[in-house]
């Protein structure tokens, strides 16, 4: 396992980058970012604003035609070929009828540590079973991938990351498809892998997750709008920019989400979690243990 300790220095950076397609579309400009580790941060845009494209720079799949990213200070491809950068594809990605088993798939995540015979080491197998035991799916090991539920399939390809030892976690939009409780689970792994020093990027559409999980957000459409901490971030204003016309908005003036306590809020939403923020624009936490100060805060408001 890695220690915070062999990781503490992680930095992530994109500077500049810019991403044009072979049919001409650039779907990325002037893009930076910079981010260390134990961090939760979101990327957040609407559908086509580049996302995907901003991961697939990060892993080093589509080279910048401006600018560039690195990785504690070094090319990305230099990272990759430690295998520091792991990612856990959308389901769309992935082509499900590939006859691999639920081992098979978790291995791969072992392929950077192995020689060109990728014949697997003790190490590489109890890689493997820690990992899928971590996730829960330790008893589907000699399933086929695609004889097993969407949030199933999910956890799979998170143990993958972890058998990889990434330090760098990229997750596009894990929680599509996926239950509240699956989605509870991985938060919770994530947390975890915050806790030992990791530099974890969840692409995501439910903004009401966001503040929940998330200690900082990128924010993007076509370049980066905004990153930093999900409360500076993460405003109606900030949201609006990125989003368009594409989020719906109701300003309820007493407030009947959750247990609310009652105040005028506004919600900003594109799915079934909305994002609540208070009468001043301050975001609203469904959980709140640890933010008491920001009741107190509230106590203040007429
Ligand atoms: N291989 C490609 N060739 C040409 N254009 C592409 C290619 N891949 C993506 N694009 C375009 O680049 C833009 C950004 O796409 P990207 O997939 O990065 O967006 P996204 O934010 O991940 O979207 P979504 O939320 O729908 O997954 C889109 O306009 C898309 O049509």
């Amino acid at each position: 396992m890695i220690t915070p300790d062999a990781i503490e220095s992680l930095t992530l950076e994109a500077i500049n980058v810019a991403v044009t397609y072979p049919n001409g579309h650039t779907a990325l400009r002037d893009a930076s970012f910079r981010l260390s580790g134990g961090t939760i941060c979101a990327l957040v845009g609407v559908n086509g604003s580049g996302k995907s494209t901003l991961f697939k720079s990060l892993m080093g799949f589509v080279t910048p035609s401006q600018g560039r990213v690195e990785i504690n200070g070094r090319p990305v491809r230099e990272a990759q070929k430690q295998s520091w950068v792991a990612y856990v594809p959308q389901a769309e990605e992935v082509d499900w009828s590939f006859p691999v088993s639920v081992h098979d798939v978790v291995m791969m995540g072992r392929y950077g540590y192995m020689n060109f015979l990728r014949m697997p080491k003790p190490a590489d197998r109890t890689a493997v079973e820690e990992s899928l035991r971590r996730v829960g799916m330790w008893d589907f090991r000699d399933r086929q991938i695609g004889e097993l539920s969407g949030g199933q399939k999910k956890r799979v390809f998170v143990a993958r990351a972890l058998a990889q030892r990434g330090r760098v976690i990229l997750l596009d939009e894990p929680f599509t498809g996926v239950d509240v409780k699956t989605e509870e689970a991985i938060i919770t792994l994530l947390r975890e892998l915050r806790a030992e020093g990791r530099l974890i990027l969840v692409s995501t559409h439910n903004l009401g997750s966001v503040p929940e999980f998330c200690d900082q957000v990128v924010l993007i459409n076509r370049t980066v709008l905004a990153y930093g901490p999900t409360d500076t971030v993460f405003t109606a204003e900030n949201l609006s920019q990125a989003f368009g016309g594409a989020l719906r908005h109701f300003d309820l003036d007493r407030s009947t989400v959750n247990d609310h306590d009652g105040r005028q809020v506004t919600v900003l939403t594109d799915d079934e979690r909305p994002l609540v923020l208070g009468k001043k624009g301050h975001l609203e936490y469904r959980d709140r243990t640890g933010r008491e100060n920001l009741i107190d805060e509230r106590e203040k408001e007429s």
